[in-house]
């Protein structure tokens, strides 16, 4: 039963979710994390520190910073620690990390308690669980019930430390394992982690199948009953930022992406990279929207980590970019 709070919580983040008329797009830039977690390389922590450093001065404000995950799962994400003591915090960013169990959030408030800086490391956590139990399986080695019932009291706790908690569903279109996901079940996960605490939650088209009528569907079905104020949506089938349009479209005011195109999930066989955080702000600020980033700055940021992790750089905009740039140069010494 929800409680009256609840309700009232939900009931205001349907209208704005429906209804949401305001033309700014908060972009919640996922490649620190969500990119690096899935290169064959373990890339070094000073590698991480810089590339969160230039997003931060591109105007990003929200930037998904690593996970305490197990590191026998993720070793590429084994030094997070390191890298929030050593980014150079900024008071307007928020700097989540994602968390999967208690051990994972024991670790990180330990890290907080024992901190020294002036700035709190991190005020953000984000939990994460499915749609599907093939891919909860595969993922954090559970079901979705069971990783519901893991992930409730971790929220509680962190919520009680003070952090604020974000929720991520996977596979809210298609699942790699089971096939085609049913819009209900996407909801009723969603109303779960909210229920919880979240303050936001996360829907992932974590193996980029979905179309713009796809994604309308789905969100018609979830804004019926629960706030989606948030989407992240892989780029494999080249749909990503027709189905980020299209969520803009329909009210949803947070876009995940990440810079270059960068990662995947390593436990979603064929999943590519989040959709492109240059090509969606450039989708957006051409239609109306404005992000607060500073596109040649964030293209330029797109190219630094791809050669510095020896990666192609899969941002269309970016590329488009640094063409016109070289065009321009040769233009000016003739
Ligand atoms: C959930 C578990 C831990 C369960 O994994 P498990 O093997 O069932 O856990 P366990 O409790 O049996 O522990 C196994 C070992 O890991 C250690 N361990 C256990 N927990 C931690 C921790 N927090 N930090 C550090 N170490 C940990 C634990 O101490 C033990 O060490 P041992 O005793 O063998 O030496 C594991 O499955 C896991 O870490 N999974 C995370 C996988 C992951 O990070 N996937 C990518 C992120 S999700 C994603 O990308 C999708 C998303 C969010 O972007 C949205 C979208 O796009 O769809």
């Amino acid at each position: 039963m929800l409680q009256p709070r609840l309700i009232y919580r939900l009931g205001k983040s349907i209208r704005q979710a429906r209804y949401a008329s305001t033309t700014a797009v908060r972009i919640v830039e996922v490649g620190p994390r969500d990119g690096l977690q899935n290169e064959k390389q373990i890339v070094p922590e000073d590698v991480k520190v810089s590339l969160i450093n230039r997003l931060g001065r591109a105007g990003l404000k929200d930037i998904e910073a690593g996970s305490f995950v197990s590191p026998k799962w993720v070793p590429q994400m084994a030094g997070t620690a390191e890298v929030l003591k050593q980014i150079h915090h900024s008071k307007e960013i928020h700097y989540p990390v994602l968390v999967p169990n208690m051990k994972g959030l024991d670790s990180l408030l330990s890290l907080l308690q024992s901190s020294t800086s002036a700035e709190p490391l991190t005020d953000e956590i984000a939990v994460f669980t499915a749609t599907t139990d093939s891919f909860a399986r595969a993922n954090t080695n559970c079901t979705v019930a069971e990783s519901i019932e893991r992930l409730a009291p971790v929220v509680e706790r962190a919520i009680s430390a003070g952090l604020r908690v974000r929720g991520y569903v996977s596979m809210v279109i298609v699942c790699p394992f089971e096939g085609r996901v049913a819009p209900a079940k996407v909801r009723e996960v969603t109303q779960k982690l909210l229920e919880m605490g979240c303050y936001e939650v996360s829907l992932g088209d974590t193996v980029g199948m979905g179309t713009p009528k796809d994604w309308e569907d789905m969100l018609n079905d979830v804004t019926g009953s629960v706030n989606v104020s948030t989407l992240a949506t892989h780029d494999t089938f080249g749909m990503a930022v027709a189905n980020v349009m299209q969520a803009v479209s329909m009210g949803v005011r947070t876009v995940d992406s990440s810079v270059a195109g960068l990662g995947g999930c390593p436990y979603s066989p064929g999943a590519t990279g989040n959709v492109a955080t240059e090509d969606v702000v450039y989708a957006l600020h051409g239609s109306g929207y404005e992000t607060g980033v500073d596109l040649t700055a964030l293209a330029a940021t797109g190219f630094w980590i791809s050669e510095k992790i020896g990666r192609e750089n899969v941002s269309r905009v970016g590329r488009a970019l640094r063409a016109k740039q070289v065009r321009e140069q040769s233009r000016q010494k003739e």
